[in-house]
């Protein structure tokens, strides 16, 4: 066995514990730990000694929500949406690294998994594999800092510069209230996905994926549509292999898929869009449209909706998914007026509002967001309330717990 560098721990607000060999190793630095890599690329740092650690930081209430997704899936648009629910608006650490992948707000912090890439653009070029190969990312780092920052003590994460396609220096991310992992694999190591409090999947089908890169990689990025092309049959083994099993994990899978209200609809601008909600899940109670566990279809379009071609339709039921039981709400369609989706909102139950209209409130607020006149826009939405309930459950829990030993 490997020696462990015994660094001091009295100045850590936790309790650590050092065994057996691994990937990594630590040092206590002012009040956070230092994860090392031992490889060849890091270990002057450090040595190269090898060991486990175990830490606890008391009270600490880090509640671990993973989201996974290929890349121009709606990440970034979901997280906004989601830290918009807490308050806030979510921001990149001050005065670090401009290239930062973090998002911080008050409540959140969000860290993009892209970050422990293994090998950088030349060294991914050089070895043949793509980020979304398993061989390209550091799990073995991941684990050990979201385990860390799940047990409220701070690391240096580091940083893979999508500017340059270089690693970068770390950056310190302290313990938030909610911890978002988002990414190509927050649920592919057993490890990581033991964190996780709650776990979303983002499955774009392929049509819509397409018609969203030709969107934002040609309007945006000047790329033209051969290369678009390309680049998604390069990637496409890698996803089918280890990207796409992730949903079977998931809590709740937002699928989108192309409309049909529209016959051979080739053009991907109307959306059916699927909530596909777990049962069974701890703090989590799926949302249900009119009659709980009932198999119900709804076209609300009338003197209440206005619609326009091809109109609106929702459908609710019961289901499996990869052998589960779960719940799955869809729309068809999208809104012609936003104001009018609280008489959509009044007819769903278990939404985990904190007022009548708040999800209405909400779609109003980022209406320029992508996916706002749809279902992929109100059911991120209705997941980021679904996670606030989540928090407050599961912080609850733990306030109360200490209470509780206190008077026995
Ligand atoms: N719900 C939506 N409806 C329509 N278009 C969308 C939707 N969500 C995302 N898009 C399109 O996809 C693009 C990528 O979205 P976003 O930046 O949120 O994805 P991402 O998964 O974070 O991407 P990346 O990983 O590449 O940074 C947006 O610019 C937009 O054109
Ligand atoms: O899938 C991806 C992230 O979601 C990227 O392709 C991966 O991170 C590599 O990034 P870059 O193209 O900037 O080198």
């Amino acid at each position: 066995m490997a020696v462990c560098p015994v660094y001091t721990t009295q100045s850590l607000n936790s309790t650590c514990s050092i065994s057996t060999p691994s990937k990594t190793h630590f040092s206590s630095h002012h009040n956070h730990l230092v994860f090392y890599r031992t490889s060849k690329r890091t270990s002057k740092r450090g040595g190269s000694s090898s060991c486990v650690i175990t830490c606890s930081a008391g009270d600490s209430q880090t509640v671990v929500i993973g989201l996974a997704a290929d890349s121009g899936c709606g990440k970034s648009t979901f997280m906004r949406r989601l830290t918009s629910v807490f308050g806030g608006a979510a921001e990149p650490p001050k005065g670090g690294n401009p290239d930062s992948n973090t998002l911080i707000s008050d409540m959140t912090t969000v860290i993009c998994l892209d970050d422990y890439h293994s090998l950088d653009r030349t060294g991914r070029k050089e070895k043949g594999v793509t980020a979304l190969d398993p061989r390209a990312n550091d799990f073995d780092l991941m684990y050990e800092q979201v385990k860390a920052l799940k047990s409220g003590i701070a690391v240096d994460k580091p940083i893979y510069n999508h500017v340059t396609g270089l690693l970068d220096p770390p950056e310190l991310i302290k313990p938030p209230k909610i911890l978002v992992i988002e990414g190509l694999h927050p649920m592919f190591d057993e490890r990581v996905r033991d964190l996780l409090d709650f776990s979303i999947y983002l499955d774009i089908s392929n049509e819509v994926k397409f018609a969203w890169k030709i969107q934002r990689d040609m309007a945006e990025r000047g790329h033209s549509l051969e290369s678009i092309k390309a680049s998604i049959e390069a990637r496409k083994p890698d996803f089918d292999a280890f990207i796409d099993p992730q949903k079977q994990y998931a809590d709740a899978v937002i699928e989108v898929l192309p409309t049909q209200l529209i016959p051979d609809d080739n053009e991907g601008k109307v959306l059916r869009v699927r909530l596909i909600m777990k049962e069974g899940v701890e703090h989590f109670s799926p949302v249900y449209l009119f009659d709980e566990g009932s198999t119900i279809s709804w076209i609300p379009c009338g003197r209440k909706l206005t619609c326009s071609y091809p109109g609106i339709k929702f459908s609710y039921g019961p289901d499996t998914y990869f052998g589960h039981e779960v719940s799955v709400l869809e729309m068809d369609g999208q809104f012609d007026r936003l104001d009018e989706l609280i008489y959509v909102e009044s007819h769903l139950s278990n939404l985990s509002t904190k007022f009548y209209g708040e999800v209405t409130q909400q779609m109003l607020k980022h209406a320029d967001f992508p996916g706002s006149n749809n279902g992929t826009g109100l059911f991120q939405t209705i997941v980021g309330l679904k996670i606030r309930d989540l928090y407050e459950q599961i912080t609850a829990i733990k306030t109360a717990a200490p209470l509780q030993a206190t008077k026995a």
